[in-house]
């Protein structure tokens, strides 16, 4: 416990403020000490305050009245000072020394592991290049990294099968210093954005795929733009793939390129272009080595020695191996012996596997590696650092965890704060409402419904739009990431998606169980939901609606669905008839004192019919819409008047009426609104 610190972070929270009121004359009431607190510093006393705590709670632990402690809140500007109400721990400890104690904080919740200050020159070697293959669907990419990795099998050792650890190495004969290419394996699918621009941030080299056959597309001036907004750090090479297929252009191309931005050197630009063919093995050992060309001139060099650094790549749980990373090693040695931290999980090394499937003991600069030991998934795109200890590991998430935590319930308190007031200005309403219902003479149900009636209508008026709870599950980091991004952005104003969780692995009880209780429907992608779950899904009377889909977009089509039936229904007026009033009378009913107002009209349009909702519409303007209490033919009730046929008319409650009024025979229709 370290006292001072939460006196250093108090003093410099009443400067901030002091700052920001600056035209005022004298320091704001918040984050004043009173003179208690001032004037006898020495009898401060410590109180260890925890890091959630209602404003009760602070009462209890402060032992004073919840008064003083009340109007100690008032005075430093909250204006909600419930009992119940939330307080952040800055807001706790200013009033507990508002009130005359020391709060103290834990100062071991600040340590945590970051990456080291650059190298010095003289300690960096070369290393490896990373390699990213983006570019168009369909335009090659998946053929052309599986024709690199059987160039890579073949020589290496006979017999050798190149494991799918997300990245494989590809050795170059006349390249010095560390004689390979790193590849990363990254798929290519237009809803996997989101992965691909997280992967060109460790890529050295871009090779951008451009099917010869079909020239620049979407996607593929998707990928000029992301090299645009990174070109200081990335070595670009355009691959021409299928150049074996009969009459293609790959001038053509090539014009299309530079009108894309993309300066080739066939006409005086920097970008080697290379046509190749994954079916014939046309031009990849040019490929290859023109990558090798790049990263000569870009000097890529790291620190081979010293403490770790990578990102994790891929990550995924595998049956009788636990939790998998592939972390691509960015500087330092990564030795089969080493604590890391990654996000908020931490291993000790288990094993280290390459992509050659035989475990190594250590892995150098731009070599990817298959990492077990890990207690919980680390993400794609997680930093990976190393700890001097498993001590230090451990130390470190847990003061993360907390970190997370702790923010997640901080933007919850706000939510929690405002639900409660919330509800606590509905009481005061219902309350305010049914006073006057009483005072007007009101009894009984009908004061409450006066109550209903108010509360309806102000929670009526502040509803925000309607919500379509998610919980995400799939098989890897990578796609629950890319998964995430493809179905966040889907809604609008009225109805939207909001997601409540997401995470790797099959979808569980645990995931049902957590659904139901909240409402919320679970997405899958590329994962099993095993028959006992589904049944329990199925359950009525709540039950989950559970979609699992090997195809994204099939996901992304079932939730727009979905939050578009959130949306209220809009109502379509349908006119089966119209009658035009030519005079208005009074008839005599019995037992009404009051005789009835009829309209007599003529039916103009369709068939006017009794059982439907009547619209009167008078200079284009819709006056009421309503029951039809009378429809007479003559003097007899009818259930229809067809066209051109004379009837009276009257309405429950409308009896204004003046000749010319249009009486429309309406259906309201709910029509489904689409996103
Ligand atoms: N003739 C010929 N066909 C090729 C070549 N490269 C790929 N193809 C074919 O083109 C089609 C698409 O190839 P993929 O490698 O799957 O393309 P991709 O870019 O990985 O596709 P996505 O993963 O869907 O983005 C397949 O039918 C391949 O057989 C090539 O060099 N020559």
């Amino acid at each position: 416990m370290v006292p001072g610190r939460v006196n250093r972070s108090l003093q410099r929270n009443r400067d901030e403020v002091r700052v920001s009121n600056a035209p005022a004359p004298a320091p704001p009431p918040r984050h004043q000490p009173s003179k208690r607190a001032k004037s006898k510093p020495k009898q401060l006393k410590k109180v260890v305050l925890p890091t959630t705590l209602r404003l009760d709670n602070l009462v209890n632990i402060l032992k004073e009245r919840l008064s003083t402690v009340q109007r100690a809140a008032e005075g430093m500007g909250l204006t909600d000072t419930r009992p119940d109400r939330l307080l952040t721990s800055e807001d706790a400890s200013l009033l507990a020394l508002e009130l005359g104690f020391d709060p103290e904080i834990n100062d071991d919740a600040a340590f945590d592991l970051f990456p080291l200050p650059l190298s010095p020159p003289e300690l960096l070697s070369p290393r490896p290049p990373i390699t990213g293959i983006f570019g168009h669907v369909d335009h090659g990419k998946t053929s052309l990294l599986d024709a690199l990795r059987s160039t890579s099998v073949a020589a290496g050792e006979a017999g050798g099968i190149t494991q799918h650890i997300g990245a494989f190495e590809v050795g170059v004969a006349s390249m010095e210093g560390e004689p390979t290419i790193t590849f990363l394996d990254t798929p290519g699918h237009a809803a996997f954005t989101a992965m691909r621009s997280r992967g060109a941030g460790v890529t050295d080299v871009v090779v951008l795929v451009v099917a010869a056959d079909d020239g620049v597309k979407p996607q593929t001036e998707e990928v000029i733009g992301l090299i645009r907004s990174a070109s200081d750090e990335l070595g670009v090479v355009v691959a021409l793939t299928k150049c074996d297929k009969p009459g293609v252009d790959t001038t053509k191309v090539k014009h299309e390129l530079m009108a894309a931005g993309v300066e080739v050197e066939d006409f005086g630009g920097d970008v080697p272009c290379v046509e190749v063919s994954s079916v014939t093995g046309q031009g990849l050992a040019e490929l290859v080595e023109t990558i090798s060309a790049i990263a000569e001139v870009r000097e890529l060099k790291a620190e081979r020695a010293g403490r770790v650094e990578g990102r994790v790549i891929e990550s995924r749980v595998e049956k009788g191996r636990g939790n998998v990373a592939t972390v691509l090693v960015l500087r330092g040695c990564l030795r089969n012996t080493a604590s890391l931290v990654a996000g908020t999980t931490w291993a000790r090394v288990r094993t280290l596997i390459p992509p050659s499937g035989k475990a190594v003991v250590s892995v150098y600069p731009g070599q990817p590696v298959e990492v077990t030991g890990w207690k919980d998934l680390p993400a794609a795109g997680d930093l990976v650092l190393e700890a001097a200890t498993e001590d230090e590991a451990k130390r470190a998430i847990a003061n993360r965890l907390r970190r997370v935590e702790q923010e997640k319930l901080w933007s919850d308190v706000e939510v929690i704060n405002e639900k409660q007031r919330r509800e606590a200005e509905i009481l005061a309403i219902r309350k305010d409402e049914e006073d006057k219902a009483k005072a007007k003479g009101l009894r009984g149900n009908a004061v409450l419904h006066a109550g209903d009636a108010a509360v309806e209508e102000l929670v009526g008026a502040s509803d925000g739009p309607k919500e379509l709870l998610l919980v995400i599950k799939a098989d890897v980091s990578g796609t629950v990431e890319a998964v995430v991004g493809a179905l966040e952005g889907i809604g609008n104003a009225e109805a939207k998606v909001k997601i409540l969780s997401s995470a790797v692995g099959p979808v569980t009880q645990g995931d049902v169980d957590m659904a139901r209780a909240v409402g919320a429907t679970i997405v899958g992608f590329n994962v099993k939901a095993p028959g006992s779950v589904m049944k329990d899904a199925a359950k009525v009377p709540n039950p989950v609606p559970v979609h699992t889909s090997p195809i994204i977009y099939r996901l992304v089509d079932t939730v727009r669905q979905a939050t578009a039936d959130l949306l209220p229904k809009s109502i379509e007026t349908r006119v089966h008839g119209e009658a035009t009033v030519q005079m208005v009378f009074d008839i005599s009913v019995k037992g009404r004192k009051e005789p009835k107002r009829i309209a007599g009209s003529k039916v103009s349009n369709g068939v006017f019919q009794k059982a439907r909702k009547a619209r009167v519409v008078r200079k284009g303007e819709v006056l009421h819409t309503g029951v039809v209490s009378t429809l007479k033919q003559v003097k007899k009730d009818v259930l229809e008047i067809p066209k051109g046929v004379e009837c009276g008319i009257a309405l429950d409650d409308f009896d204004a009426w003046e000749v010319d009024d249009l009486i429309q025979s309406v259906e309201e229709v709910e029509v489904a609104r689409t996103l």
